[in-house]
């Protein structure tokens, strides 16, 4: 009903503003759009899924996120791919890892210090009832 899209209306504009943040985070540069296969032609033989911050956003735009822990299951495979598809000691994989790492405790910090847990409950409800 009608409150139930004002809540994900909100959650919307709450998972835009941490996916506009990220990008406009010059450590995160490499995540910002989907990998070039035409550059990286080996990256669809190791990565099944591959995930970037603007695909992120046509997701939210499309409504495919119903709850948080939906989008942030999308957010975990693009720092997750970056460490499978570059596990090497040298100094360019290590720095894209280091970046992923950045990635996945920068997420995980806005959510925690940003989500009322009481809303993401709602949001599960309405998950639930669908
Ligand atoms: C987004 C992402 O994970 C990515 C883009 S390029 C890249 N890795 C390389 O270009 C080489 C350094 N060792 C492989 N990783």
């Amino acid at each position: 009903e009608e409150q139930e899209e004002d809540v994900l209306r909100e959650l919307r504009l709450f998972l835009r503003n941490i996916t506009e943040r990220l990008s406009l985070d010059r450590r995160f540069k490499a995540f910002t759009k989907p990998v070039d296969i035409e550059e990286v032609p080996d990256y669809l033989m190791v990565i099944k899924k591959p995930m970037d911050l603007s695909t992120l956003l046509t997701n939210i735009d499309q409504h495919k996120y119903v709850t948080v822990g939906e989008f942030m299951a999308d957010a975990d495979f693009i720092w997750k791919n970056a460490l499978e598809y570059n596990p090497d000691s040298d100094p360019m994989d290590r720095n894209i890892r280091h970046r992923a790492c950045a990635l996945k405790d920068t997420v995980r910090a806005i959510i925690r210090d940003e989500l009322d847990e009481d809303f993401e409950r709602v949001c599960e409800e309405i998950r639930e009832s669908r």
